[in-house]
C-alpha cells in the first residue's frame, strides 16, 4: 500500500469545503482508505482526513493509540469514517493538545466537546450511530473540521 503526500496548511484543499461521498462511490474508495491509514500510520498519527491527502471528500479516519506524545491515549482500532456527520455534541467542553499533520512543529490546547454523538457510513457501506467522548471525540472534532476547510489553530481562543 502507498503512502500519499500529505497537504501543508498552505494547501488550498484544506481550506474548502469536501463533498460528501455517493453510495456507488463506497466500493471504489477501499483503496484509497487503506492509503490513508498507511499513511497516517508513517507520519505517526491518530487521524487523518481525505483532504490532508489531496482528496476533496468527507472520509476521516480514527485511530486513537498510546504514543509519546500521548502515552494515556486509549487504544481503538482505527475506524473509516464516511460522510460523518455529528449529531450532538455535550456543552462540557474539555482542552487537551492537538497536533496536526499538516501544521508541522505546532502544538495547541484546543477546547473540544467532552462528548458527542456522531453517524457515518462504514467501509462496509453500512450506516452507523455511535457516542465518543474524551481523546477520541477530540480527534473526530479535529478531523470532521477538516472536512469543512477549519485547521485547529483557528479553534483557539
Ligand atoms: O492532522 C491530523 O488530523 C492528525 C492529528 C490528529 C489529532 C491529534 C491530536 C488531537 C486531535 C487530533 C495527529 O495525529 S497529530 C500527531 C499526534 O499523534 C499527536 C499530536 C499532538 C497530541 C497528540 C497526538
Ligand atoms: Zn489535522
Amino acid at each position: 500500500t502507498r503512502t500519499l503526500a500529505i497537504a501543508t496548511h498552505d494547501a488550498p484543499i484544506l481550506h474548502q469545503r469536501a463533498q460528501e461521498v455517493g453510495d456507488i462511490q463506497v466500493h471504489a474508495i477501499q483503496t484509497l482508505l487503506d492509503e490513508m491509514l498507511t499513511t497516517m500510520q508513517a507520519a505517526n498519527g491518530v487521524g487523518i482526513a481525505a483532504p490532508q491527502v489531496f482528496v476533496p471528500l468527507r472520509i476521516i479516519i480514527v485511530a486513537s493509540q498510546p504514543n509519546k506524545r500521548y502515552p494515556d491515549a486509549p487504544f481503538m482500532e482505527p475506524i473509516a469514517m464516511i460522510n460523518p456527520e455529528i449529531l450532538w455534541q455535550s456543552d462540557t467542553t474539555c482542552s487537551g493538545w492537538e497536533g496536526c499533520l499538516s501544521v508541522p512543529d505546532t502544538r495547541a490546547q484546543v477546547k473540544r466537546a467532552e462528548r458527542l454523538r456522531i453517524r457515518y457510513w462504514t467501509r462496509t457501506g453500512e450506516q452507523v450511530e455511535a457516542e465518543y467522548s474524551g481523546f477520541v471525540a477530540r480527534i473526530i472534532q479535529h478531523e470532521c473540521d477538516h472536512l469543512d476547510g477549519i485547521l485547529f489553530p483557528e479553534r483557539l481562543e
